[in-house]
C-alpha cells in the first residue's frame, strides 16, 4: 500500500520506539511523515496508523529505522518538536535497560517514576537558548497520572505472559531510572555506585527525551524492558550487546501486546482530557527572560512549539 505523505488531523498519541522496536506491528500505518523542524530531522519518518474508530497514532524509531544513530547522537529536539508539531501531548517510550536490582530480572518491564541524569552535558538538552530563557519543572519526571495508567493496564498483558511488571507501586519505593551516556556500558564499579544512589534500571536515552517532552507541555512515560543485569553483579558476566538483543527479540512481542493495550486504554482517557493535558500551558509563564532581552528571532523558533504564546512586541 502506498502511504501518505502529508496528514491533517491533530495527533495526540506518540510511541517512540528504541532498541529491538522500529515499528509495532499491531498497527497498521496509513502515512508516514518527513518533518523537518527548526532543530532538524527527526531520528526516522514518523508513520501515523488509526484505530478502528479514526484515532490517529504516531509512532518514531528512536535511533533510526536501521538503528544507525548512538544514544548521544538521537536527534530528541527534532523528534520532540516534530511530535508535538503534529499535535501530540501523550508519549509512552519504550526502552531496553538493564537492572541494578537482582529482583529485576532480564526480560522483566518496569515503569520508572524517578530519573538520575548521568549524561555528560554532550546532548543538546533544552529547546531555550540565550535569549530566551524559561526553565521547565521537572521534581517528577514522568507524567504521574499516565504512569498509573500504564502501571496498571499493563500488570494484566503481562500476568498472562508470566512477566512481571515492576511499578512504584510493586516496589513500594521510586523505581529510578539511571541514564548514562554511553555507548560503553558502564563499569563495575560506576554499576555499583549506582546501586548504592538507589538506582534500579540503567539505560542511555531517557535524558534529554523526557526533560525535551516536559518542556513541549506533552505528557511522557518510559516503559522499560529490562534485558542484562549490567556490571554490579559479579556472578555474572559484565552485560553485552549479544545479551540485551537477545533478551529483547525474546521480550519484543510482549512490547507489542503493551502497546496494543495502551492503545485501548489511552484513546478514550486522551479524548476525554483525562491523560495528556497535566502539563498544558506550564511554558507560558516560566519565562525569565525579560521583554525588553528577548532575541526576536529566537522567539520566532519558539513559536513552532507554542503557537500564540508570547506575542512578538
Ligand atoms: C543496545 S544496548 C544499549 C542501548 O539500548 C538502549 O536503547 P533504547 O533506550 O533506545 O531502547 C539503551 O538506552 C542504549 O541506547
Ligand atoms: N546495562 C545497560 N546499560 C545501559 N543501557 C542499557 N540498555 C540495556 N542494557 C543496558
Amino acid at each position: 500500500m502506498t502511504l501518505a505523505t502529508e496528514f491533517h488531523e491533530p495527533v495526540r498519541l506518540a510511541f517512540i520506539g528504541g532498541t529491538g522496536l522500529y515499528h509495532l506491528e499491531t498497527l497498521t500505518p496509513v502515512a508516514k511523515l518527513t518533518i523537518s523542524t527548526p532543530w532538524g530531522f527527526p531520528s526516522s519518518p514518523i508513520t501515523i496508523s488509526k484505530t478502528k474508530d479514526g484515532f490517529p497514532i504516531a509512532f518514531l524509531a528512536r535511533h533510526g529505522p536501521h538503528h544507525d544513530l548512538l544514544p548521544s547522537d538521537v536527534p530528541n529536539r527534532a523528534n520532540i518538536a516534530a511530535l508535538k508539531k503534529l499535535g501530540v501531548n501523550t508519549i509512552v517510550a519504550f526502552s531496553a535497560v538493564g537492572s541494578l536490582q537482582q529482583h529485576i530480572k532480564p526480560r522483566d518491564f518496569a515503569v520508572p517514576n524517578q530519573v538520575i541524569d548521568r549524561t555528560k552535558g554532550i546532548r543538546p538538552s533544552t529547546f531555550f537558548e540565550r535569549g530566551f530563557v524559561a526553565h521547565a519543572m521537572f521534581g517528577e519526571p514522568f507524567d504521574p497520572l499516565l504512569n498509573k495508567v500504564i502501571s496498571e493496564s499493563c500488570q494484566e498483558v503481562l500476568e498472562g505472559e508470566g512477566v512481571k511488571l515492576h511499578t512504584k507501586e510493586t516496589e513500594k519505593d521510586d523505581l529510578t531510572l539511571i541514564c548514562m551516556e554511553g555507548p560503553a556500558f558502564s563499569t563495575r564499579a560506576e554499576s555499583k555506585l549506582y546501586r548504592s544512589w538507589g538506582g534500579s534500571l540503567i539505560n542511555m536515552s531517557c535524558i534529554p527525551e523526557s526533560k525535551l517532552a516536559r518542556e513541549a507541555e506533552i505528557a511522557y512515560q518510559m516503559i522499560c524492558m529490562s534485558t542484562d543485569y549490567d556490571a554490579w553483579n559479579e556472578s555474572e558476566e559484565p552485560v553485552t550487546v549479544e545479551t540485551v538483543v537477545g533478551n529483547l527479540s525474546a521480550n519484543s512481542a510482549n512490547a507489542h501486546r503493551i502497546a496494543e493495550k495502551l492503545v485501548q486504554v489511552l484513546e478514550p482517557k486522551i479524548k476525554s482530557g483525562e491523560i495528556g493535558l497535566n502539563y498544558q500551558h506550564s511554558m507560558k509563564f516560566s519565562v525569565s527572560t525579560k521583554k525588553d532581552g528577548q532575541d526576536k528571532r529566537l522567539l520566532e523558533k519558539m513559536h513552532y512549539l507554542f503557537p500564540g504564546y508570547w506575542p512578538l512586541q
